[in-house]
């Protein structure tokens, strides 16, 4: 019996996929052997020792301490791409909500509600509507910082729109790469993508590097009035630098997905509870891939989308499987072999990755392997975590 702690809303599209006779999936589950979750934060929460694997539900894992789980061996997966489309559509609306004034207009024809005359409120909307006049956002330029899965769909979108678009990636990947219309021009850093655009819109990850990316000095480089778009993390943007460049009218509106008190009940902010990837399909999407790759992980220890361990696989054929993760040194592989060698176990296969510091192993062996040959590879100096599935 595998157990799946559940955290947040989590879609039954995927959950259905457990098979119920050998998982009990839930928020209330003891001892899990995973979590599964969204937006949930464990920073500051104990994790049970039980857990091998956290799946999360979405792109962003910077609700999850990373890095103290890799030490811990413990597999984090995300879902690239499967919200990609949802928050593509809603910066599409964030894009006209910076360049029309949808929301003045919308709260001022509201707050008419007591007019119940048709004549009479004709008359305040022709004379009153020219408040709420904007811009157009064909012709205009648009900068994308990040061009991964969500920054590369954006900027594709813009172009159909009639924007020029500027984009803006370091470490661009081959597929977001191709994914992208060779119209959209490479910036060769932020500077120079803040100078050329009229619109600003952020998808880079939450990583100690992208801390406050837009800052005082990096709003003094867009242009007088430009709009910034930020559907990404809270913490990519200083909003105190923010507020200021909105007060000097420098920045000409930001559109968020990220409240903070600070930026409500400001006119030129439009500030949405984080639903970029809130749409049925989204979820689903997440849904689904995150408990696929949980359970090839948990039943036959194959990683796809992790974001801490090698992507690893190894076709099965019902054979009895040790898998293992250990620190990227020389030895470990040798003198785990070596254990399995002095305790008789014939290997039929076996795969090894490495990622940066960390490496991770599959063997299959010919017999079932007893609990003291578990217990010597975990005593192997450099291994961090062992299983059988
Ligand atoms: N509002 C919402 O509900 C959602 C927000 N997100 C946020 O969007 C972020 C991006 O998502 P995806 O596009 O799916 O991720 P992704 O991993 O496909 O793309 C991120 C891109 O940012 C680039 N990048 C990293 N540092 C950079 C820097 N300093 N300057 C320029 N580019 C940089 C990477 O090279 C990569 O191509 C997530 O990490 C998450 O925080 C994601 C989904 C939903
Ligand atoms: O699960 C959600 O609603 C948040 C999605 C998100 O921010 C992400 O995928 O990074």
């Amino acid at each position: 019996m595998f157990r799946i702690r559940t955290h947040n809303r989590i879609a039954e599209r995927g959950l259905e996929q457990f098979p119920r006779d050998f998982y009990a999936v839930g928020p209330e589950v003891e001892e899990p052997d995973a979590l599964l979750l969204r937006s949930h934060r464990l920073h500051d929460e104990a994790l049970p020792d039980s857990v091998v694997a956290v799946a999360r539900a979405g792109a962003g894992v910077n609700n999850i301490p990373v890095d103290d789980y890799s030490r811990r061996g413990i597999v984090v997966f995300n879902t690239p791409g499967a919200n990609a489309n949802a928050v593509k559509e809603l910066v599409a609306a964030g894009l006209f909500l910076g360049s029309r004034d949808i929301v003045g207009g919308f709260n001022f024809v509201q707050s008419l509600k007591n007019i119940d005359q048709p004549n009479e409120l004709a008359k305040v909307l022709e004379a009153e509507k020219k408040r709420f006049s904007g811009t157009e956002v064909a012709g205009k330029t648009l900068g994308v910082v990040g061009l991964g899965a969500i920054g590369s769909l954006v900027a594709n979108m813009a172009l159909e729109l009639g924007m020029r678009v500027a984009g803006y990636d370091p470490a661009i990947s081959v597929e977001a790469a191709w994914r992208l219309s060779s119209r959209v021009e490479k910036m060769d850093s932020l500077e120079a993508l803040l100078s050329a655009s009229d619109f600003v819109s952020l998808h880079v990850p939450a990583i100690e590097q992208t801390r406050h990316l837009i800052n005082a000095e990096t709003l003094a480089r867009l242009r007088s009035g430009a709009r910034l778009l930020n559907f990404a993390r809270e913490e990519i943007v200083d909003a105190g630098a923010v507020t200021a460049a909105l007060d000097s009218g420098h920045l000409g509106a930001y559109v968020t997905d990220f409240p903070l008190p600070g930026l409500l009940g400001r006119d030129n902010v439009i500030v949405l509870p984080h639903i970029g990837a809130s749409t049925r399909e989204a979820e689903e999407n997440c849904s689904v891939m995150a408990v696929q790759q949980l359970m090839d992980f948990l039943q036959h220890g194959n990683i796809r989308n992790s974001v801490n361990f090698p992507a690893t696989r190894m076709a099965r054929d019902g054979a009895f499987r040790i898998t293992f993760s250990n620190d990227n040194v020389p030895r470990v592989l040798g003198s785990v072999l070596s254990v399995l060698a002095d305790s008789n176990l014939n290997v039929l296969d076996m795969v090894n990755r490495s990622r940066g510091d960390l490496a991770y192993n599959i063997i299959d062996v010919e017999t079932a392997p007893e609990s003291g040959v578990l217990k010597a590879i975990a005593g192997v100096e450099g291994v961090i975590r062992v299983r059988t599935v």
